[in-house]
């Protein structure tokens, strides 16, 4: 899994064509979504992750817990984003794994919102610009190299 990760004033969006065959059904209500000073989490689940998705659902949420720490955010933005990798997961697995992800941020007490997976969306973000407002991670299953 691929995630930049940017502390920002704001992340909104509002979704446009879909941009799978099946996008993950979704109400009038998720068309659109904002939240203000928020860690935004852009994310491309990979292929290597279908070897272990829970495992990179563990790892995932530990490396957001701890930017956000670092970052004093309480709030977190789970992003679908297909443009960080080449070697792009199944769209099905891909969404268990961010709506597993969103799920254990809410567990941890983070107020979360997650953008609609198999969309296109025009969004806007306005990143703070601190030496930790840009932040990228790489999460692999145990036993799989890092392409
Ligand atoms: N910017 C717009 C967009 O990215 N749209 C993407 C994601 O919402 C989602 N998607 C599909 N596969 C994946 C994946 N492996 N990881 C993350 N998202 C995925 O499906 C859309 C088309 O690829």
């Amino acid at each position: 899994m691929r995630m930049l990760l940017i502390h920002s004033d704001y992340l909104e969006y509002e979704v446009r064509d879909k941009a799978l065959k099946n996008p993950e059904p979704i109400s009038d209500e998720q068309k659109r979504g904002r939240l203000e000073e928020v860690l935004a989490v852009f994310m491309s689940v990979e292929k290597a992750d279908e070897s272990n998705p829970d495992e990179v659902v563990e790892k995932a949420v530990k490396e957001i817990k701890d930017v956000a720490s670092q970052v004093k955010a309480e709030r977190i933005f789970v992003y679908p984003f297909a443009h960080l990798s080449s070697e792009l997961a199944k769209p099905d697995i891909a969404l268990k794994v961010l709506q597993k992800i969103e799920e254990k941020l809410k567990e941890e007490g983070f107020e979360v919102k997650r953008a609609p997976f198999g969309y296109y969306k025009a969004f806007k973000l306005s990143c703070k610009g601190h030496p930790l407002a840009e932040l990228s991670r790489t999460i692999v299953p145990s036993g799989e190299a890092v392409s």
